[in-house]
């Protein structure tokens, strides 16, 4: 079973770090079963003694024991439970951490693959299944493995033949729990898709609620909603139906396995091979031996869940970025300079959205990407970026291969800001320093007064410390922007690429965007991808896109004052600023 397996695989890596407390549960797992194994032997040398005329003394020290051990026993239970528990949390708290460092290191086309939604059911719900998984495997199976292998221990020594049938008994319970668990992994496997399916739909729509209600799409969205938990619940109703043979099964193999012990003993008490007080022990022992194995039919379910989310998980981790990151660190002392080289890049194979893009950008130099949509504009930024590598040609970034520098330090040293400003749900502060507690308010308080924000930051009801909410607290467009170019200063990125972030602002807002823009771009390389022409006022350059490849290039004034250009033309049709 390879999901049993990659379950271990999993457990047994982040188990390596651990080592103390699991020889510490194991310790508790040993005490456990002798505290419980015991009793029925105490109980038996009761009964031996009980007709003795001169065992009083000796029967109230063993009444005593008996009463002792039982006292202590659900303790170390209590203990067993507290110890595996932690070392579970433990193990998958780290795995969380892992997984969505994982997630947050892919490429561009594992987000649009999975969409948050899906990747919170896997990253937090499945994680907390394989808490279960992991707390109960440790408890359930392991510490009632231990159990059954002190009673077999036990059995043999009493009587050989009692030893065989339950030893034949213990193995033929365990391949029907082996066998029926692997009929229904692939049924709880479903149920988790479909959850994870349905999930991704709730999250989709309940990000898009202004656009299902604008296009009164409400019906549309609860019929696909209507549709998807009616395949839930069928799915469901299929995995039940396997739980049920489960415990049907066992139910029957239990009465069985008790009356064959029973009938084993008589006889064997028939034969004066055994006495009654044995008998009952071992009668004791058959009962005590289907508790461990009824235990861990009972987790059963949740281990079907888990195993199925732990092929997700794996599934998951065994996902690759196709961006492979570089070791040169890029250091950013000064503008940055760039260069595209005949690259040609496609999103899926027969469609071209770059072909043999070539531009290069001295340090401190400003160009301007124009074209209709769809032309490849923000391609162009996602490959600066490194969402993508391109097929053909190459990028390099002063004069070093873009693939060959380490990712992170490209991107701090390249910031893209579009018209989707992030605003989390946390303070003014950490909103522009993205937590970074060096930074001082002095430093922010001078940015914000320079880019014009001073008097929205004096407005304020707690200043820095007032909490901003995405959506809400009097954050405009612009200002969101504004909030943004606030990050970039922080940052101190050698190259800016601003995408289309003047496009939903009014005449006002634009022109004080404008102003913070002279300040933002001053000693930074620039990108600037505009349909607005009054934003490429500022740039030196200009490259003109149709279709993924590049129909002019040039310095913009020699372009604007070439009445055949397309740039003079689209200045000419758009009706707008002269940009000279
Ligand atoms: N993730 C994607 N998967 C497949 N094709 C894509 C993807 N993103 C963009 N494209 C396609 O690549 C081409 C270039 O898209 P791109 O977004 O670069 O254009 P753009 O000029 O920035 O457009 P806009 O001005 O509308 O933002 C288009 O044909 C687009 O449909």
């Amino acid at each position: 079973m390879p999901r049993f397996k990659a379950a271990l695989f999993l457990l047994q890596a982040y188990l390596k770090n651990q080592l103390p407390t699991l020889v510490g549960l194991f310790l508790v797992f040993i005490i456990n079963t002798a505290l419980l194994t015991i009793g029925p032997l105490i109980l038996q040398t009761y009964l031996v003694n009980i007709n003795r005329s001169d065992s009083h003394s000796l029967l109230i020290y063993i009444a005593l024991l008996f009463l002792g051990v039982a006292a202590i026993s659900p303790l170390f239970s209590l203990l067993e439970v507290f110890v595996a528990e932690n070392l579970s949390l433990q193990i998958t708290n780290q795995l969380r951490l892992d997984l969505t460092l994982h997630c947050l290191h892919q490429d561009l086309d594992f987000s649009l693959k999975y969409p948050p939604g899906e990747l919170i059911e896997r990253v937090d719900d499945d994680v907390s299944d394989l808490n279960n998984f992991f707390s109960r495997f440790l408890v359930s199976i392991v510490g009632n493995a231990f159990l059954i292998v002190g009673i077999q221990v036990i059995l043999f020594h009493i009587d050989w033949r009692v030893g065989t049938l339950m030893l034949l008994f213990s193995a033929v319970s365990l391949l029907a729990i082996n066998r029926l668990h692997t009929l229904s992994a692939p049924h709880w496997k479903n149920v988790l898709q479909m959850r994870g399916k349905l999930f991704g739909f709730l999250e989709e729509r309940l990000a898009g609620t202004e656009d299902i209600r604008a296009c009164h799409a409400e019906m549309y969205t609860l019929r696909g909603l209507v549709e998807r938990t009616r395949l839930l619940v069928r799915k469901q109703r299929r995995a039940l139906q396997m739980i049920f043979a489960t415990r049907s099964t066992m139910v029957v193999l239990f009465s069985v396995s008790s009356a064959l012990a029973l009938t084993l003993s008589i006889y064997l008490y028939a034969l004066r091979a055994i006495d009654i007080a044995t008998v009952y022990t071992i009668y004791y022992f058959t009962v005590l031996l289907n508790s461990p194995l009824e235990q861990i039919l009972e987790q059963w379910r949740n281990l079907q869940q888990s195993t199925g989310c732990i092929t997700r998980i794996v599934e998951l981790l065994e996902i690759h970025s196709n961006i492979k990151d570089g070791e040169r660190m890029l250091q950013v002392t000064g503008p940055l300079a760039l260069e595209f080289r005949d690259v040609s890049f496609s999103y899926a194979e027969g469609t071209q959205a770059l072909q043999k893009i070539s531009f290069s950008l001295r340090p401190g130099e400003i160009l301007g990407l124009i074209g209709r949509t769809g032309s490849g504009k923000s391609t162009i930024t996602k490959l600066l970026a490194r969402f993508h590598d391109p097929q053909q040609g190459v990028i390099l970034v002063n004069d070093i291969l873009l693939t060959e520098l380490n990712l992170q330090s490209l991107r701090a040293a390249i910031v893209l800001i579009n018209q989707e400003v992030q605003i989390l749900h946390a303070t003014v502060r950490e909103n522009i320093t993205l937590f970074d507690d060096t930074i001082s308010d002095e430093r922010v308080i001078q940015i914000l007064e320079k880019l014009g924000l001073d008097q929205w930051y004096q407005g304020l009801p707690k200043g820095l410390d007032t909490r901003l909410t995405p959506g809400e607290f009097g954050l405009s467009a612009g200002e969101a922007q504004l909030l943004a170019f606030a990050r970039v200063f922080l940052s101190n990125p050698g190259l800016v690429i601003l995408d289309e972030i003047s496009s939903r602002l009014d005449p006002v807002t634009e022109q004080r965007l404008e102003r913070a823009l002279d300040y933002l771009l001053q000693d930074r390389t620039a990108i600037i991808i505009a349909h607005r022409l009054l934003t490429l006022q500022r740039v030196d350059t200009v490259l003109v896109l149709e279709n993924g490849t590049c129909i002019e290039q040039g310095l913009r004034r020699q372009l604007a004052d070439d009445p055949h250009s397309h740039f003079a033309q689209l200045l000419q049709k758009g009706n707008m600023e002269v940009l000279q």
